[in-house]
């Protein structure tokens, strides 16, 4: 079955926990009817109790108000705990897409994508969704049953009340037009710290070695001033706005109840109304404060949520068809160009040549002439610009991403593997992956008695990036990855840069087998070596295709060119 993929967006997300949403609304309704027992009770005290000196009416109504209050108690853990789930449950929905999008994202990007962090944003979502902000702007609309009430009470209290609620909205609405650009500006230097953190981590012997923690700290220190100073504006901003929205409540506390007093002294309203009225008052403004309390996290959310929808749009890229037959023939590049992703230069123009079932072509040239950019461009994690790359007259972005998998293997020249056990590793972490093909990727790749060797054999951790092997070992285990599953297409940029004899002979032999079992490998090469085993040869200089054909054709024409009678010495000259 032909299927679309698409990716999640954070309204999907919480659109999912639409009933859940309703019945916090419907508990909100209900907590907020509640609120009201203070100010009732209140009432009833002053104008039923006191002047009718009744003891059992006193005791009835405190055995229903302590009731009440306990309801709405219960309610409030009900909403809490419902808010957390609903924001579990986005988090859940969103963690794959957001995952995905990590990893697609300098695919897509490039260097500009580097301060997007969608792990990160989903979390400040999850956070702000899982904590009390959600609840105070679920009170807001029940605002204006607090102000009615005021007005059925006296109308110049409910005008009073107005006049104060309609000046705190305002404050609100400052609040946010002055938080927001902080706040946005607080994101970014958080994002362009930990960049320098991550990358002295990673690079952390360069670091020691060469002595430059101290100059590395440094320039995190520079950082730190302006995030300090953002960070602080957000902070401050957002305090005095909460401080003056504070006063404002006092003030309008103490108005109402004057202005109460005035018209219990002219005999306008009763006592437990005067005192009623101030409570009522104090709770329509609550939410309003509580809200511009969980303002800056609620404008971080809604940036985050933003950015997140930005990038999970941006990197819904797996445009793909699941089930689209796989590739057995040939592959056909035409007048393909192609750049880093995200950068305007074209790095590589004008390759054109085409490739049957059971080839091998060994590509060589300068260094920096733009072999590794092509080679990037064929596995389909740099953009073709111009041109087409085609595996059986179909482009690389017509298969799903899961798809892709199964017809390519990759050796990128930094070999780039992952914290697990060499076993999950060659398998590329899947979990139902057949023994007899993870050990026969190993065989092919002449690392089996390595393997075995290890530890604990094919269950050895090998640590992040693979750092418990060696570089030759690390190699080999990305070049078994690469075979497993036997893809038609296997691309490997300078597979044999660490190899020892032994490890060149098992390369060889295993591009041998590509070609033998009719499919096609293309090595990018620096070495001669690593043209032993194919059939054809790419030159590429100064980002331009040079010479495309039969390796002894192409290689004794430039051999002629430059007057050299041996191919291992001419293909060091191309170099
Ligand atoms: N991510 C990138 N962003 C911008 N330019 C890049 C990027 N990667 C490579 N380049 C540029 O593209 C050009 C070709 O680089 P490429 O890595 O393809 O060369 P190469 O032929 O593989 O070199 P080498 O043999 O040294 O590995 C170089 O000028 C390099 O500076």
């Amino acid at each position: 079955m032909l299927k679309r993929n698409r990716n999640l967006s954070v309204a999907d997300a919480i659109r999912t926990c639409r009933s859940a949403f309703w019945g916090i609304f419907v508990i909100s309704a209900v907590l907020n009817i509640l609120m009201l027992t203070g100010p009732i009770f209140m009432l009833q005290v002053y104008d039923r109790v006191l002047s009718s000196s009744s003891v059992p009416t006193l005791v009835v109504l405190s055995m229903i108000t302590l009731s009440l209050y306990l309801f709405s108690g219960m309610l409030d853990i009900l909403r809490s705990k419902a808010l957390l789930r609903i924001s579990m449950r986005v988090y859940t929905r969103l963690c794959n897409p957001s995952l995905r999008a990590n990893i697609r994202l300098p695919v897509l990007l490039g260097s500009k994508g580097s301060g997007v962090h969608p792990g990160r944003d989903l979390d400040t979502i999850r956070r702000f969704l899982g904590s009390q902000g959600p609840a105070s702007i679920f009170d807001l609309p029940f605002m204006p049953l607090y102000f009615a009430l005021v007005f059925i009470m006296h109308s110049a209290l409910g005008y009073l009340a107005l006049a104060g609620g309609a000046l705190i909205f305002v404050l609100v609405i400052c609040n946010e037009f002055a938080s927001r650009s902080p706040t946005k500006e607080v994101g970014m230097r958080t994002a362009a710290q930990s960049k320098i953190m991550d990358s002295a981590r990673r690079n952390s012997e360069v670091v020691n070695a060469m002595g430059m923690l101290g100059r590395l700290s440094d320039r995190f220190s520079e950082m730190v001033e302006p995030y300090y100073f953002s960070q602080q504006m957000a902070t401050d901003r957002s305090n005095f706005y909460s401080s003056v929205i504070k006063l404002l409540r006092m003030i309008l506390q103490s108005a109402m109840l004057a202005l109460g007093a005035y018209l219990a002294i002219k005999q306008e309203i009763s006592g437990g109304v005067m005192i009623a009225s101030s409570i009522i008052m104090a709770r329509a403004i609550a939410p309003i404060e509580q809200a511009v309390g969980q303002w800056p996290s609620f404008i971080a959310c809604r940036q985050a949520a933003g950015r997140l929808n930005q990038v999970l749009l941006q990197c819904d890229v797996d445009k793909g068809l699941e089930g689209l037959p796989l590739p057995r023939q040939e592959l056909t590049v035409q007048d393909a160009a192609t750049s880093a992703p995200g950068e305007p230069l074209v790095l590589l123009q004008g390759v054109e040549f085409s490739l049957q079932a059971g080839d091998g072509l060994g590509i060589i040239g300068g260094s920096g002439s733009g072999k590794t950019s092509f080679a990037r461009a064929l596995v389909g994690v740099w953009p073709v610009l111009k041109g087409a790359i085609r595996l059986d007259g179909s482009t690389i972005d017509q298969w799903s991403d899961q798809d892709r998998g199964r017809f390519i293997g990759y050796l990128p020249q930094d070999v780039e593997l992952f914290e697990g056990t060499v076993a999950e590793n060659i398998a590329r972490f899947d979990k139902d992956a057949d023994v007899v093909a993870i050990v026969a990727a190993a065989k092919m790749a002449g690392i089996h008695n390595l393997i075995a060797g290890l530890p604990e054999g094919y269950n050895t951790m090998i640590g992040e990036g693979g750092a418990r092997l060696s570089a030759g070992q690390r190699q080999r285990v990305g070049l078994a990855r690469a075979l497993f599953g036997n893809p038609f297409l296997v691309v490997l940029d300078e597979p044999n840069s660490n190899l020892d004899v032994e490890g060149e002979q098992a390369l060889s032999r295993a591009m041998m087998d590509i070609r033998e079992r009719g499919g096609i490998v293309v090595v990018v090469a620096h070495r001669a070596s690593a043209l032993a085993a194919v059939n054809k040869v790419l030159i590429i200089q100064n980002g331009q295709q040079v010479a495309f054909g039969d390796k002894d054709q192409v290689l004794s024409n430039v051999s002629m060119l430059s007057g050299s009678q041996q191919p291992g010495k001419v293909v060091a000259n191309a170099l």
